[in-house]
């Protein structure tokens, strides 16, 4: 790739913060020319989702995280704040540069404005040149056998599986930064003036004290991992007292690691040590979930809008404003969805296993479109990602491609004595029933009145009753999803 000497090119960062693997990055360096790196913050650009708060506050320590890095290497990073289409073009134009490198997005409205940005800068006479550093494989590149996209996740696992997967690239020994303009040095906003932590009031303690946010703290994360979870991961990746899983969803959320990098580091594990092959296993089926829910955002945009099943359309939804209240601050009584919806909003992250229990609530104990929780999820959660969020409400919901039927009902009970059968987790976020025995710690309302008392709690009062009692919430659900049926049978 030759570009003008003389002329710097630029590094547009879009939830890709790292140096390493990082094709864009890599291309850049290879001409020859100054690099210099920017990253817009565009809550501006049509049909692209402003984000939530909790992806704000992870996005405030890695923009942070990746100037330091760059900077460490000779460049540093500019963050600018608008609709990307009218800023880019600028940034390119101000700085003379003659071509420009990103990794490439996947959603409709994304695609939309690469597309306008990259024709505008092309008329200027600016090259464009993106590449791949998000997924294994992008969605165009896995075909079923008509040349369609899959439908369902295990032909499309099959598929992915028999593939060889691009090796993930260093990250470069030194950046040849260049000298920004002055006119761009002063559009630029240093991160801290964004707002994009909470001040007043600052809720992101509980966060801060979780989570090292940045490329080192992901890298970091993914060794450990291998270190000490992977083994035994196809089991204890459902038990949510258990460091049992890797929890490295915020950091691919923002790109601070890539999936090659996952990919090429557990095979490896598992090449070295043969008795990790089903957990290697399974721990890459889960990166392959996120391809697949990609792949599935690309070629269905209204994933996060509206069912995918059109006979969820006329699904008779309740609005009981109250009850979702009570499951948003974790007080429905049923204790492993309050462990997890407060797990939630104190660390912005909630545990695989608790997050099917808890959006299984909402949409079926209390029969609420599963949009108001997509929703609080996307505001709550720091990995908040728009393919994986949709695609999992949709897949708990019934509506999605490929779903759990919306007939499967989980117990929260049985779901709590099953995987937290000692109820560490709940005593962990749900303290004010942490004393009762572990026979009781699933169903309060059981205990009698002498284990109550020796325990502290106060039915009702230092802990509410169940919103909703199971058995006839579960009937309610039922026959809602009868209706539907019945409705969707009627001729038109
Ligand atoms: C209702 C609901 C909403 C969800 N919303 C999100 C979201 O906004 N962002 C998000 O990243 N994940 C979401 N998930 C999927 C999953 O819960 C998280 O990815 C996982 O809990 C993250 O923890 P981990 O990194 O320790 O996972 P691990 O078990 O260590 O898995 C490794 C990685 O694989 C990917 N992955 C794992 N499970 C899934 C899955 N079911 N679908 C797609 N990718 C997966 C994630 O990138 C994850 O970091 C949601 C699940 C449900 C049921």
């Amino acid at each position: 790739m030759s570009t003008d000497s003389q002329s710097p090119v630029l590094v547009w960062f879009r939830d890709d913060h790292r140096l390493s693997d990082h094709p864009a990055l890599a291309a850049a360096v290879a001409t020859g020319s100054r690099v210099l790196c920017f990253a817009v913050l565009d809550d501006d650009s049509d049909g692209l989702r402003p984000l939530g708060g909790a992806t704000r506050w992870w996005l405030h320590g890695s923009l942070e995280a990746l100037d330091d890095a760059l900077r460490r290497t000779g460049s540093g990073l500019l963050v600018f704040k608008g609709s990307a289409l009218s800023i880019v073009g600028r940034i390119a134009i101000e700085a003379g540069a003659s071509a420009i490198f990103w990794n490439r997005r996947y959603s409709a409205a994304e695609i939309a404005v690469d597309r306008a940005i990259k024709k505008h800068l092309t008329d200027l006479g600016i090259r464009a040149h993106s590449f791949n550093g998000r997924l294994l494989h992008e969605p165009w590149t896995i075909a079923n056998q008509a040349g369609k996209p899959f439908q369902v996740f295990t032909p499309y696992l099959r598929a992915v599986m028999a593939r060889p997967v691009a090796a993930a690239l260093p990250p470069p020994k030194r950046i040849p930064g260049g000298t920004w303009p002055s006119a761009l040095l002063d559009a630029a906003i240093p991160v801290g003036a964004l707002g994009l932590e909470p001040s007043s009031p600052d809720w992101a303690d509980g966060m801060r004290a979780e989570w090292r946010r940045g490329e080192r703290a992901g890298q970091e994360g993914f060794e450990r991992f291998c270190r000490e979870s992977l083994r035994g991961y196809a089991d204890n990746r459902d038990h949510p007292s258990v460091q049992g899983t890797s929890r490295l969803s915020p950091h691919l959320r923002f790109g601070e690691i890539s999936p090659r990098q996952i990919w090429h580091g557990v095979t490896a594990e598992a090449a070295r040590e043969p008795s990790l092959a089903r957990d290697a296993e399974k721990y890459l089926s889960e990166i392959i979930w996120r391809d697949f829910s990609h792949q599935m955002l690309h070629y269905y945009p209204h994933m996060p809008d509206r069912p995918h099943s059109s006979r969820f359309d006329r699904f008779p939804w309740s609005e009981d404003a109250k009850a979702v209240r009570a499951w948003q601050k974790g007080r429905t009584g049923y204790p492993i969805v309050d462990a997890g919806m407060r797990q939630l909003w104190q660390t912005g992250w909630m545990h695989n296993r608790v997050r099917m229990i808890a959006a299984s609530f909402l949409v079926k104990h209390l029969l609420t479109d599963w949009r108001r929780g997509e929703a609080w999820f996307w505001d709550t959660l720091v990995d908040a990602d728009p393919a994986n969020n949709a695609f999992s409400w949709q897949w708990i919901a019934g509506s999605g491609p490929d779903s759990a039927p919306f007939h499967r009902i989980f117990n929260p009970v049985a779901q709590g004595e099953k995987f937290d059968p000692d109820g560490d987790y709940i005593r962990s976020f749900v303290p004010e029933i942490a004393e009762l025995p572990s026979g009781f710690i699933h169903k309060p309302w059981d205990a009698p009145p002498a284990v109550l008392h020796a325990a502290g709690v106060r039915r009702g009062e230092t802990y509410p009753d169940p919103i909703v009692p199971h058995g006839p919430a579960r009937e309610r659900a039922l026959q809602a999803f009868r209706s539907l049926r019945s409705v969707a049978d009627l001729p038109s």
